[in-house]
Order: C-alpha cells, then structure tokens, then sequence
C-alpha cells in the first residue's frame, strides 16, 4: 500500500515538476515544500542531481555533458520544447531539450525519467520569471532497480554520452579572459570554432623532418598507458623557433588538425599572477594544444610580466590564427598595462611541471620564438620542451610542397632556376607563398614563378650586399684593433 502510495506521489510531483512553471514563484515554492514532504515520506523514487558546474565552479561537469549528449536523440523525439545547435563546421544540427523538459528513456526494462532543470540563486527567486540559473539534469528511478542503475546504467550513459560527443566533437580556439561571467562562473576562456585548413601535407618543410614531427605526435596521441605506467602526466612539449614567416603557427593549426585537439592560445601578458595561471590551466580540457607564441615576449626572465612589443611590420600573410589572437590581445595588452600583476618563470615553470597540467591528460604545450637564444635554459630543457623543432628558411623541397598548394603543379622548367637560387637567399615560406598567390583573376602559375624569380634575385643581392657590409665591418674591426695593439706596443 506504501509503495502504491508513493507511486502516486511520485507521479504527482513529476506531474507538478512539469506543469509548475505556469504558477506564480510563491506559490511553486509553497506546493513544492509539501509536496516533497510528502513525496519524501512515502516515495519509492530515488533521485539523482546532475550539475553543470562541478563545485569548484571552474569546469563545466563532464558528466552533465556526457548526459547532454546522450539525451540529445532521446530529447529530438520527445521533449516538446528543444534547443538546437550546430556541430561539425555547422554542416548539421544538434537538438537538445530544454529547461524543464522531461524524457523517458529504458534500460534492460527499467523506465528512467530524465528532466532538466534550473536552480535559482537567491538573488533570482525575487523574480516571477527567472532568467538563468544553475542548469542540472534530475534523473528519478524506482528504488527497486537502485543497484541496476548507479552500477550499470550510469556507467552506460556516460560512455555513450562520451562517444557520441567525440562524434560531433567540433575542433575549439580558445583565448584567454581575464573575468568571470555574471553569475560567478569562472569564464577565463572565449572561443571560437577552429576551422583552420592547415594540414602537415601543405607545411612546407623538410618531408624527412615532417615525417619525425607525424611518428612523435602519434606516438604521444597512443601511450596513454605508458604515460600512466612510467608515472608522468600525459604531456609534451614543443619548443618552435625560427625567423618570421616560417610556420610557427601554422604548424600548431596542422598539429591540431592532425591530432582532432582544441588549442587554448595562451596570452601570459593577459594573465594577472601564477595563481591566475594555474586557474586557466584547471579549465583547459584534456585533447588539446596549449600555445605560448613569442614567449620571449611574455615573459621577463627576472619574473616581471611583460608588455609585449609591437611586431614588426611584415609584409607577411599572417595566419588567421596568429590574426585573430594578436588583435585581441593588442588590446586587452593595453588595457591590462595600468595592472600591477605578474607572472613570473618559476609560475611557469610549476605550470608546466605541476600537478595541474595532470588533471586530465593528453596536452600538448608548445611554445614558440622567434629567437631561441634569448630563452632560459630551464624553461626548454628537455623534459619540459621535449621536442626543439627548427622552421627555416624555404628551401626547394618546401618550395615544390607550396608551388602544389597555390599553383598545383609539380613541376616546370623554372623550377631549377629557383632552386638554385632559393640556395643563394634567404627567404621565409610566407614570402614564398606571397608571391605564388595569383594576384588577379586572371593570374597564371607562369605569372606567379617569375614574380618569384625577381624576389629571389632581389632577396639574393640584399644577402650579398648584407655580406659585403658584414665583412666590411670585420675588417675595420680588424684594423682598429691591429692599430690600438700598434699604440700600445709603442708605449
Ligand atoms: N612552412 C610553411 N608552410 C606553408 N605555409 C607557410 C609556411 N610558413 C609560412 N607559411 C605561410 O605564411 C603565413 C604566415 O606564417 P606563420 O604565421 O605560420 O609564420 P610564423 O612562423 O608563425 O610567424 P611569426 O613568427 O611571425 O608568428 C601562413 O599563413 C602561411 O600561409
């Protein structure tokens, strides 16, 4: 009779749960206070919470978004209300229930009764009509099928929930923030989805070279388990270096790509102390590629953050990455000069090192220069930076590999003349790239390979010239010197 009575009761409050957003605040508060009295005293229905912001507040649950994944189908064939999203470069819409929406799902002939809901702070109760809240999913089940649930069903739906989001998983660009959001949620992080087109087939480098950056990535992306065995986090550094216009960047949307990871661009001049720095490194999620660019910019190695400099005017093409990062940055630089917070290199060290870049595993952090000599020793001492990669100069290997990309072609009668020459000078692949891209409409490869030609003959007569300066220099040093030693012989 109980357990019918708590049935009853039961239905009635997942009725009420259903229908109470149509009665006023005080009155849903008062109805729910006795009801779940009742409910309590006779129901058979266990419940569980499912939150969205885990208690630290910083990280959305994973949990939550596994049950959000696995409720997606269920939720497009049942719930009334929906909230749609788009995944995979916004070729396909995902639906998801919404707020105090409610689903059934079965799991070996137990019915389980999902609902999602919206926890009001105290500042919002005062509303008749809430805006937004703390999001949680309920789940509700007979107590009878207690140990079905907890050990089976939820083991179930979290890796459903797990493979069907690494399904749809779309590849994320993050910036750092330096500010919560309104409701105290910690949004350090602001992305947008990454849809770069670089892939290591169109990095112009060395294949031999590229080939080693490929065995160690996948090496890295497959020993998850001998990272656990031998005892270290699951990561790995990179040390890029190299002159402008090499590539830095363009590798890192390559390794992303290659690897399916997020990139979290990092902009230490942005963050306020190492505390600070060890919050953001808490939210990235595992998968991903932590970026530092021009680190000898960032960071003083006497510890004191840094501003960093204006680049260069470059006639470079810039990667839409490096763009977008640098623009935003510019300005949250300048806004963030009057701060008087820093970042120091044991901060980053520890960041590297720490426990916090464990929670989670499979991170790459790469950190690019343009001048490797300027860097600490500790800070790329292998172990921290395992991998130093060199991008240089384009040589003709690289070359071909960009003549394929802008103009698709293989091979042609000028191509020994640039080789040659490509031998002589010294030139980025960006400037390279620069002069194979068509400039008309009506621009042909023939165009693009002697606009080449003439910057490499320009580039190469600004390298003898350089030369010539360079040597001219030596000598006078010479003889100052042979005339200063002459003085002091005479003395
Ligand atoms: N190795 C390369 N392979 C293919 N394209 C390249 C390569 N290097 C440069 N490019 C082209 O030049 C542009 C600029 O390159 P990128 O931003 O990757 O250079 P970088 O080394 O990161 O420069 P910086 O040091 O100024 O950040 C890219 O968008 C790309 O079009």
């Amino acid at each position: 009779m109980f357990a019918q009575l708590g049935s009853t009761f039961g239905s009635l409050f997942i009725v009420w749960t259903m229908f109470q957003r149509f009665f006023p605040l005080h009155l849903q508060t008062y109805v729910d206070k006795y009801l779940k009295r009742l409910v309590k005293f006779f129901d058979p229905y266990i419940q569980i919470k499912f939150y969205e912001y885990s208690s630290d507040r910083f990280r959305r649950s994973e949990a939550y978004i596994a049950i959000e994944n696995y409720l997606s189908s269920k939720s497009t064939e049942q719930a009334k209300r929906l909230k749609g999203d788009s995944v995979k470069q916004g070729q396909s819409i995902v639906l998801n229930m919404d707020n105090e929406e409610e689903v059934l799902d079965e799991f070996r002939g137990v019915k389980l009764f999902w609902s999602k809901m919206e926890a009001l702070t105290r500042s919002q109760t005062i509303s008749y009509y809430p805006t937004s809240g703390k999001m949680y999913y309920k789940l509700s089940f007979h107590s009878r099928y207690r140990e079905s649930v907890t050990k089976s069903y939820l083991k179930y739906i979290l890796e459903e929930g797990k493979a069907i989001g690494a399904r749809n998983r779309q590849k994320k660009l993050y910036t750092n923030n330096s500010n919560d959001d309104r409701y105290g949620h910690s949004r350090r992080w602001s992305h947008v989805v990454f849809e770069h087109p670089a892939s290591f087939d169109t990095l112009a480098m060395d294949p031999k070279k590229k080939k080693e950056i490929i065995d160690d990535l996948v090496t890295f992306h497959q020993s998850k388990e001998y990272y656990a065995r031998i005892g270290k986090a699951w990561k790995r550094g990179y040390l890029l270096y190299g002159p402008p216009g090499t590539g830095k960047s363009t590798m890192i949307a390559a390794i992303a790509n290659f690897l399916n990871y997020d990139i979290y661009d990092l902009e230490l001049t942005a963050v306020k102390d190492n505390t600070d720095l060890r919050k953001l490194l808490i939210e990235t999620s595992s998968k991903s590629i932590i970026v530092i660019e021009d680190i000898d910019c960032s960071l003083d190695l006497t510890g004191q953050r840094k501003t960093k400099p204006k680049k260069e005017e470059n006639k470079v093409e810039v990667c839409p990455i490096k763009k977008k990062a640098d623009e935003e940055n510019e300005s949250k630089s300048s806004k963030d000069e009057s701060k008087n917070s820093k970042v120091t290199l044991s901060g980053l060290l520890n960041f590297i090192d720490g426990i916090w870049s464990a929670s989670g595993g499979e991170r790459l952090i790469i950190f690019t220069t343009n001048y490797v000599e300027k860097l600490d020793e500790a800070l790329i001492r292998r172990g921290r930076m395992d991998k130093h990669i060199e991008l240089s100069y384009c040589d003709f290997e690289g070359f071909k590999v960009l003549a394929k990309n802008y103009l698709n072609i293989d091979s042609h009668p000028s191509f020994e003349t640039i080789g040659s020459l490509l031998e002589e000078s010294n030139i980025t692949p960006a400037d390279v790239a620069e002069n194979l891209m068509p400039k008309t409409t009506m621009g042909d490869s023939e165009t693009c390979l002697d606009n080449l030609i003439q910057a490499l003959k320009a580039a190469k007569e600004e390298a003898m010239k350089k030369k010539a300066e360079d040597e001219e220099k030596l000598k006078l040093k010479a003889d100052k010197g042979l005339q200063e030693e002459e003085k002091l012989g005479g003395s």
